[in-house]
C-alpha cells in the first residue's frame, strides 16, 4: 500500500481550463495523464518524453455543457444515434465526482497512479433516461506509461427494472499525418457503415488506410488492434475486454470544416479508434454489474513490425 504522501506524487488534484476540476496522474519515468471531472474525460496522455499521444482540438470548448472535443470521451448510455437519446448519450457532458471509496477490484495491482471517478444520475437525468445506476471509472497510468480505463456500471434501480445501453471509449489518437496511418486487426471483418445508413459490409483488402471520410463500426473484433503512425514510427496498441466492437472515425476535410470545434486541417492529425459495444447492447438487471476495459500503449513501430521480429528475421535468413 502506498502512503498518502507517496500518493500525492502520483495523483494531483488541480484546476484545468476555465477553472474546471482536473486530476493529473504521473509516473516516475515522466509519463502523465490528465482527467477532467467534466465528462470523466481523459484529455491528455503523454509518454516519458513529454510527447502528447492523444488528439485534443485547438478549438475544443472546455465549457460545459458541450463535450470536450478530443481525448477520450465516454459514450454512455448510448453510442452515436443507436437510440433515442442525444448523440453519444450524456455521460460525456456531466460532472463526475471523485469516488473516495470504490469497491475493490478482485485483483489489486501495485499501480500507484490511478483515480476513481463516479457518475450517478441526477433527477434531471432520470427524466431523460429513467434508470438509476452507478458508473465507476478507474483511470490508471501504469509504470511503463500505459493508460488503462476500466468502467464498472451497476444497475441500482429499486423498481426491479432492467436497463439496456451501448457504450464506447471514444479515443482520439494523435497522428502525424492521417494518410500515413494504418490500422491492423480489423481486416476482413464485418462492419456497419454510418455513412451508408448503418448498412452491413465486409472489409476487403489487407489493412485499413485513409483517403476520405470514414465512420465504421467493426463488429466482434479481436481484442488487440494496432494503429501504426508511419511518419512518427509509433504504434499504438489498443487492448480491450468486454467491448466486442471497434469504431473507426475520421471526419475528413468537409465534415471537419462544418464542425465548429475542429480546425479545418486538424482531421489530418487525429484518428478515432473506439473500443465499443454497439451491435449487441448490454442489459443489466437490478444489482448486476458490467465491466468494460481499454488498455493503450504506445511503442516505437519497430517493436511491432513483423519484419523486425527477431525470430522471423532469423527464420528468413
Ligand atoms: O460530434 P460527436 O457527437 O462528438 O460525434 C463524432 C463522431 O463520433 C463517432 O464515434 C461516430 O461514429 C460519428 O458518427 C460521429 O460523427
Amino acid at each position: 500500500m502506498s502512503t498518502d504522501k507517496e500518493k500525492l506524487l502520483y495523483v494531483e488534484h488541480c484546476k484545468g481550463l476555465n477553472g474546471l476540476e482536473k486530476v493529473v496522474l504521473r509516473e516516475v519515468r515522466g509519463s502523465s495523464v490528465e482527467v477532467y471531472l467534466f465528462g470523466g474525460q481523459v484529455t491528455s496522455w503523454k509518454n516519458e518524453y513529454g510527447e502528447e499521444l492523444l488528439f485534443v482540438s485547438s478549438k475544443a470548448n472546455f465549457k460545459p455543457p458541450k463535450a470536450i472535443r478530443g481525448g477520450i470521451p465516454i459514450c454512455f448510455p448510448q453510442f452515436a444515434t443507436h437510440g433515442s437519446l442525444e448523440q453519444h448519450g450524456f455521460a460525456r457532458n456531466r460532472h463526475w465526482s471523485v469516488d473516495p471509496d470504490p469497491p475493490p477490484f478482485p485483483k489489486n495491482t501495485s499501480n500507484k497512479a490511478f483515480i476513481d471517478l463516479i457518475l450517478r444520475p441526477s433527477e434531471e437525468d432520470v427524466k431523460i433516461w429513467p434508470h438509476r445506476y452507478e458508473f465507476r471509472l478507474r483511470v490508471t497510468l501504469g509504470p511503463g506509461g500505459d493508460l488503462m480505463l476500466t468502467s464498472r456500471i451497476r444497475n441500482t434501480n429499486s423498481d426491479g427494472k432492467s436497463f439496456t445501453f451501448t457504450f464506447a471509449y471514444h479515443t482520439y489518437f494523435y497522428v502525424s499525418d492521417i494518410s500515413e496511418v494504418r490500422i491492423e486487426g480489423l481486416e476482413t471483418l464485418d462492419y456497419l457503415d454510418n455513412l451508408k445508413d448503418k448498412e452491413r459490409f465486409t472489409e476487403q483488402g489487407d489493412a485499413i488506410t485513409f483517403e476520405s471520410e470514414v465512420d465504421k463500426v467493426y463488429l466482434s473484433t479481436p481484442t488487440k488492434i494496432a494503429i501504426l503512425d508511419h511518419e512518427r514510427k509509433r504504434t499504438f496498441v489498443l487492448r480491450k475486454d468486454g467491448l466486442p466492437d471497434a469504431v473507426v472515425w475520421n471526419p475528413w476535410d468537409k465534415k471537419a470544416k462544418a464542425m465548429p470545434d475542429i480546425g479545418d486541417e486538424e482531421y489530418k492529425h487525429m484518428i478515432c479508434v473506439e473500443a465499443a459495444c454497439v451491435e449487441k447492447p448490454i442489459t443489466l438487471k437490478p444489482g448486476e454489474e458490467w465491466r468494460g476495459r481499454q488498455e493503450l500503449s504506445a511503442v516505437p513501430s519497430s517493436y511491432c513490425s513483423g519484419q523486425l521480429d527477431p525470430l522471423k528475421v532469423m527464420q528468413s535468413s
